[in-house]
């Protein structure tokens, strides 16, 4: 099978200045995806690649099989039958939210369109609020308006940049939950781009990490956030600490954090390499291979106690422990690794 969109060597500029470099993935029909990166790393360029908006410098961009961009042709965005979803919601402030829904219906008999309004406002819930204007909706409600908005017309892929934004951290992590309930209903494809890694393992099928310009991994969240592919992609997807290791013994390293033993062997010893730890990943406890490391802060976040310490090579790494743990600061306790995640330097 095909798949539904196919990004293959593609390179963006602005100028002279090239933004995206060698991007290439494919999401296949019903498929959602999610694009995370640290700010200014070409996420909203390549969704506007995709949409249309941005020309292409090299490689092409095809949807269902077809080309719709290259350096030499392009479909304009209005052709693309890809919707777009920002983060300012952009709703019609003086349309009611039933007729913000039925705006790019126009093509459809009136039955068929009312039809299609009151499916989708049943989809996000929001039946009850049919003839409200868009200030009297909350922010929450609003971005479900404009992914109703976005859907009705049944784009083939959606496009959604960075939409839950402007709420709050806990109604941006339930509304990733039903966006992504949403489009599964509507069988529809989406990319979403996000600077938040919780809303990119909730949402998405696959995740895009992006840094520099590269699209550093494609995989499903999980097998990126287990094995990252390079150190700049485990800091994006996880909290911890990145200390310099050097090979021992083709299963041991040394850190400042004591001596790891690797599950698997690497060859050449003596080899500098990149140690990357989860917060999550370091234990406090007697053992040969830990390190006497000093409590600097500590603060209280509910099931665990995230620390500040310092090692006794002067560092200072932070680790999510268990509350059970009730370490005081200006104590000094052993910390080790457990899993540790070991890249070339
Ligand atoms: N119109 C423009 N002209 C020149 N450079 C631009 C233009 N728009 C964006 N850029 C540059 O392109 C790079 C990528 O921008 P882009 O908006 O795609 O990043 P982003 O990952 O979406 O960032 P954010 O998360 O902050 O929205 C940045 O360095 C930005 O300064």
């Amino acid at each position: 099978m095909q798949p539904l969109l196919k990004v293959a060597d593609l390179e963006c500029r602005y100028g002279d200045k090239v933004i995206l470099e060698s991007i290439s993935f494919a999401l296949d029909e019903g498929e959602i995806a999610c694009l995370l990166g640290p700010s200014g790393c070409g996420k909203t360029t390549l969704l506007h690649a995709i949409a249309g908006f941005q020309p292409v410098y090299r490689g092409g961009i095809s949807l269902g099989g077809g080309n719709i961009s290259s350096p030499r042709s392009t479909t304009p965005p209005e052709q693309r039958r890809v919707g777009v979803v920002f983060q300012d919601y952009a709703l019609f402030p003086h349309l009611s939210l039933q007729q913000n829904i039925a705006f790019g219906l126009k093509s459809l008999a009136r039955v068929d369109r009312e039809a299609r309004v009151r499916e989708l406002l049943q989809l996000v819930q929001l039946q009850d609020f049919a003839d409200r204007f868009p200030h009297q909706l909350s922010g929450g409600q609003q971005q479900r308006v404009a992914l109703a908005r976005a859907l009705a017309p049944r784009p083939r892929l959606l496009l959604m940049d960075e939409p839950f934004s402007n709420l709050d951290t806990e109604l941006r992590r339930s509304l990733a939950a039903e966006v992504r309930h949403i489009l599964r209903e509507e069988g529809t494809a989406a990319i979403i781009v996000t600077h938040d890694r919780s809303e990119a393992f909730v949402a998405g099928d696959k995740l895009g990490v992006l840094s520099g310009g590269h699209l550093q991994q494609w995989d499903t969240p999980e097998n990126i956030y287990r094995h990252p592919a390079n150190a700049a992609v485990a800091r994006i997807v996880g909290e911890g600490n990145l200390l310099p290791g050097k090979l021992l013994a083709p299963d041991l390293i040394e850190t400042e954090l004591g001596r790891v033993q690797l599950a698997c062997a690497i060859e050449a010893p003596g080899k500098q390499l990149q140690v990357f730890v989860r917060s999550e990943d370091l234990l406090p406890g007697e053992s040969a291979d830990a390190v006497a490391a000093r409590v600097l802060e500590r603060s209280f976040l509910g099931s665990s106690v995230l620390y500040k310490f310092r090692l006794p090579s002067g560092r200072i790494i932070e680790a999510a422990l268990d509350a059970e743990f009730q370490f005081a600061t200006g104590s000094t306790i052993p910390l080790r690794i457990s899993r540790p995640l070991v890249f070339n330097a």
